[in-house]
């Protein structure tokens, strides 16, 4: 039997279920996977969806969409491989499906065959972004479009990477405000990609939700502290270009990346266990700033710029010369700077107690180069931060820019 979804193109979730409502959800559940029929949610008078769920992020644009988005509560990360013997051209009609099914996810539509778990939910601030992994290149025969700074990273002192969590040819990052929002994102993207790719790795990550705190604020990690205070600021003059590669590509970009940006990924476990034994000082001392306000030691409040030059009554410096935000601040990199979008995760606790935490860092920047790489090469020198966390799988990928209604993410590399 058909599924009913399949076959309405262009209605959304929520009228859908109200169509239910008046013909009967019987329809529905007969049709879809796994059943949802539910007479409750398919009433005419259901309440309104809060702004959480009915708050929409354009999948369209000159940029793709989960950049620059604030923060969502869950975030899939996946990485896939092409599947042998598929090339440019599969490849092409993936990305052509992935970019169609975005399309309809992020505006709250059901997709074909659709499996109902997000039925009576909005689009819940949804964003699908997608990239390419130095190894795609060579498998469809556009290693001459690969660009140079999707050149391997360095290795860093403190690596432990687990090569099969690590990088992949295709890159896809969700978010949403729901959590079954995102999952239903990242089914029907792994449906859409059978037999064309297969899933290389997959990571789960989670933001605080919106409303938990009284005033808006800058995220926590599982660490505690406040994380992205620092981050560069749409409306800072030179964010564009720290951020997105410029129009026609930069010097050493090819110009199917124009308005795109290179993401690096980083699952960094936070080995909780030792971080919490540190007292409240000790930990402050090994950031650079309080934990409850997230201002510079220094004083002042979260936006206070750190003054890296205090000494207290000892003689020494107030923000200590290993402190993280000291050695990752961009005026001791010259300059460099990226934009960070993590999401926290927590994959359970091993046998003994200890928890598999942290951090799914995620950083933006138009020159890895430029960004990710002095920074970590400067932590990895004398953070004092590395004693407690461990980097456990690295990936880096090209993350063309957006398209329009007629077009599809990686168009111009593929096609061009
Ligand atoms: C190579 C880049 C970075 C990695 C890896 C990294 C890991 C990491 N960071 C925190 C917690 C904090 N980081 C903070 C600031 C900060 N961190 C980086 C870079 C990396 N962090 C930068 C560039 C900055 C900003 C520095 C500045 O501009 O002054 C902070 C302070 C608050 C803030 O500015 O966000 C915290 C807290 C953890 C826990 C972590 C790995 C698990
Ligand atoms: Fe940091």
């Amino acid at each position: 039997m058909n599924d009913p979804l399949s076959e309405t193109p262009g209605i959304s979730r929520r009228r859908l279920l109200g169509t239910a409502g008046a013909a009967g959800a019987a329809g529905i559940a007969a049709g879809a996977a796994g059943g949802v029929a539910s007479t409750a949610l398919a009433r005419d008078d259901a309440p309104a969806l809060t702004t959480v769920g009915s708050t929409s992020v354009p999948f369209h644009g000159k940029h793709q969409a989960g950049i620059v988005t604030p923060p969502q509560s869950r975030g899939h990360l996946v990485a896939f491989d092409l599947a042998p013997g598929q090339g440019r051209k599969a490849a092409a009609a993936l990305l052509r499906r992935w970019t169609r099914t975005a399309e309809r996810l992020t505006t709250g539509e059901a997709v074909a065959d659709d499996t109902g778990v997000a039925l009576d939910a909005g689009p819940s601030s949804l964003t699908v972004t997608f990239g390419f992994g130095h190894s795609f290149f060579g498998r469809t025969g556009l290693a001459d479009r690969r660009p140079a700074s999707l050149d391997p990273l360095p290795d860093f002192s403190s690596d432990a990477l687990d090569p099969r969590r690590s990088h992949g040819d295709l890159w896809v990052q969700l978010g949403a405000d729901d959590a079954l929002v995102a999952f239903h994102a990242l089914r029907a993207l792994q449906r859409d990609a059978a037999g064309t790719a297969r899933v290389r790795w997959q990571m789960n990550g989670f933001n605080r939700s919106a409303g938990a705190t009284a005033r808006p604020m800058t995220t926590r990690n599982l660490m505690g502290q406040i994380d992205g205070t620092r981050n560069p600021r749409p409306e800072e003059p030179d964010f564009q270009e720290r951020v997105f590669v410029p129009e026609g590509g930069g010097p050493k970009d090819p110009a199917w990346m124009a308005h795109g940006s290179y993401a690096v990924v980083r699952r960094i476990r936070m080995l909780l266990d030792d971080w919490e034994k540190l007292g409240l000082r000790e930990q402050e001392r090994v950031i650079g700033r309080r934990k409850d306000t997230g201002a510079p030691l220094t004083g002042g409040s979260e936006t206070t710029e750190l003054d890296l030059e205090k000494t207290g009554p000892d003689g020494g410096l107030v923000i200590p010369a290993a402190a993280h935000a000291r050695i990752s601040a961009p005026e001791a990199n010259g300059g460099a700077a990226m934009l960070r979008r993590p999401f926290s995760f927590h994959d359970g606790f091993d046998e003994r107690g200890v928890p598999d935490a942290g951090l799914l860092f995620v950083c933006w920047q138009a020159d890895p180069l430029r960004g990710f790489v002095p920074v970590q090469r400067k932590l990895d020198r004398g953070d004092a931060l590395s004693p407690f966390i461990r980097h456990e799988s690295s990936g880096l990928f090209a993350v063309p820019g957006g398209c329009g209604p007629d077009g599809y993410v990686g168009e111009e590399l593929l096609e061009g």
